[in-house]
């Protein structure tokens, strides 16, 4: 993915003012920014969802959105779900999506309607719908919100196993996260990524 100069103004306050990044394949990023730095309207920007007033998204092939609200159907089963989601990618199976399951451990919810999961559990589903098709690029906004500590530990496993398949993730989040789990961090302050060190604080 190569994003050049973004610009973005609601009205007349401008959120972002020269965005550029690249991800190359094999990638594990991060953009960290406080509440209302922009975050949100970038990754919405580079999933296609909004036009930016200026700059350019070039990415080759598929990549899975999760955004940070769960769009879920309350009264649609977890499998519904997955089966609803398997037409709308052209799947021939759930292969992945079920690993995906296994590893963050939520198979046995198969059968449960969303409007009764947890929050921590929707936003399991909400990330088995973003990886099921197996995307090159995976763009995830505080995709581990509502997580206990094991699945938390479990989501960067998943994470780290995606890169050594070559893809790009771009995790977002307001927490400065693990960095050293990541290749790249930036922050975003200002309408602007600024690089920020990855090594462990000593
Ligand atoms: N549709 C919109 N119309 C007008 N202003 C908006 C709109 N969406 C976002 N904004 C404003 O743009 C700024 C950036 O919002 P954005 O949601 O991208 O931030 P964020 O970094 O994702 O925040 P958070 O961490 O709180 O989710 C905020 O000041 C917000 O109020």
């Amino acid at each position: 993915m190569d994003v050049r100069n973004l610009h973005h103004a609601y009205g007349r306050h401008a959120v972002l003012r020269g965005v550029t990044l690249r991800l190359p394949p094999g990638t594990l990023a991060g953009i960290v920014g406080e509440n209302g730095a922009g975050k949100t309207t970038l990754l919405k920007i580079l999933s296609g969802e909004l036009s930016p007033d200026r700059g350019t998204v070039h990415h080759d092939g598929g990549f899975g959105y999760c955004p940070q609200a769960a769009t879920l159907h309350d009264a649609l089963t977890v499998r519904q779900h997955l089966e609803y989601f398997k037409v709308a990618y052209g799947l021939s199976d759930l292969r992945r999506a079920e690993e995906v399951m296994e590893v963050l451990r939520f198979s046995e919810y198969a059968d449960e309607r969303a409007g009764v999961l947890s929050g921590g559990t929707r936003q399991k589903l909400n990330l088995t719908l973003a990886l099921m098709h197996d995307p090159r690029v995976l763009l995830l906004d505080e995709p581990y919100q509502g997580f206990d500590w094991e699945t938390y530990q479990r989501f960067w496993d998943l994470a780290a196993r995606l890169r050594e398949n070559g893809r790009s993730v771009l995790v977002v989040s307001h927490l400065a996260y693990d960095a050293e789990r990541l290749d790249v961090l930036w922050r975003l302050d200002d309408g602007t990524l600024y690089e920020q060190s990855t090594e462990p604080a000593a």
